[in-house]
């Protein structure tokens, strides 16, 4: 009988996190779920062993607190029952740029971005170390779109699917496998927790819809998984103009157009 890997599946205790961890169980995997509420992480854990008779563990942990963030760095780093890191956790920006405090900058910048980096650099030389093992990080389309005006949100969001990338060049020929799922409005508390009525979002998908999407993709070993996205080629249209672009960067000169006139 092969044993599955553990999943460790960080702000698990709501929304898209807990929905991978009952997929996950669902799939016979065991889990570790990471959050702040311990409370609600041991609702869903008793329900889970009950439902899934998978072994599941609850670590609490503030990520934003260094303290915290070394914990669940040590456990990824030590448990070698541990194959699947699901980076999840993350905040919505509260408000216009203009009336961003640096403590709220610092939270979502350090959350959305410095956390889950840490979390694969944690994890990433054991996975290369025994050529196995997958890292699915969940960034949003509002990385695609800064005229939608959560300019830090989305900014971290962008950088979570360069991360994705760059993680995928290094690590996927030692066998590791990255995945960044991209959804777009998702029914879930990140709306009512940065303050906005999920009722006033034109269309929304439901989390279950999301993260059963998000495991096709899984399934499918792809490197970008975007549920919302009906043409899959826009997808690939907008990655060969990015490899065009870079083609006609040449670094020794500036462009004609940038040269100064006599
Ligand atoms: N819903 C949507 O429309 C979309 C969501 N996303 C992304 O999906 C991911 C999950 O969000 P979603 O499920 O929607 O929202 P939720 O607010 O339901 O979930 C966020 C999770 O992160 C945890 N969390 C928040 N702050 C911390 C912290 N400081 N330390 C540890 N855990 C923390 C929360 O748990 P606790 O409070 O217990 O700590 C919760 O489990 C996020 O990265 C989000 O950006 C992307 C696109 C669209
Ligand atoms: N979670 C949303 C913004 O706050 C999104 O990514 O669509």
């Amino acid at each position: 009988m092969t044993t599955l890997p553990t999943v460790l599946i960080t702000g698990a205790s709501s929304g898209i996190g807990a929905t991978y961890a009952e997929r996950f169980a669902r799939r016979g995997h065991p889990l570790v779920l990471v959050a702040r509420d311990q409370a609600r992480m041991e609702l869903l854990a008793t329900r889970l062993r009950a439902e899934a008779q998978v072994a599941v563990d609850v670590l609490p942990a503030d990520l934003t607190q260094q303290a915290d963030l070394a914990r669940v760095e040590a456990r990824l780093r030590e448990d070698a029952s541990i194959g699947i890191l699901v980076n999840n956790a993350g905040m919505g920006q509260s408000g216009a740029f203009v009336q961003q405090s640096p403590d709220s900058i610092d939270r979502l910048v350090m959350l959305n971005t410095t956390v889950p980096t840490r979390l694969a650099a944690a994890v990433a030389p054991r996975f290369a170390q025994a050529g196995q093992g997958a890292i699915v990080n969940i960034g949003s389309v509002v990385g695609f779109a800064p005229e939608l005006g959560m300019t830090i949100y989305g900014a971290t969001k962008a950088f979570v699917l360069f991360l994705s990338q760059g993680l995928h060049v290094e690590l996927g020929a030692k066998g590791v496998y990255v995945q960044a799922v991209l959804p777009a409005a998702t029914r879930t508390e990140i709306w009512s927790r940065s303050g906005v009525d999920i009722n006033t979002l034109p269309e929304v998908m439901e989390v279950g819809e999301l993260v059963d999407a998000a495991l096709v993709g899984f399934d499918r070993k792809e490197l970008v998984t975007i549920p919302p996205l009906h043409v899959a080629q826009r997808w690939d249209g907008l990655n060969q103009a990015r490899q065009g672009l870079m083609s006609d960067i040449r670094q020794a000169h500036a462009a004609e157009r940038y040269q100064p006139q006599a």
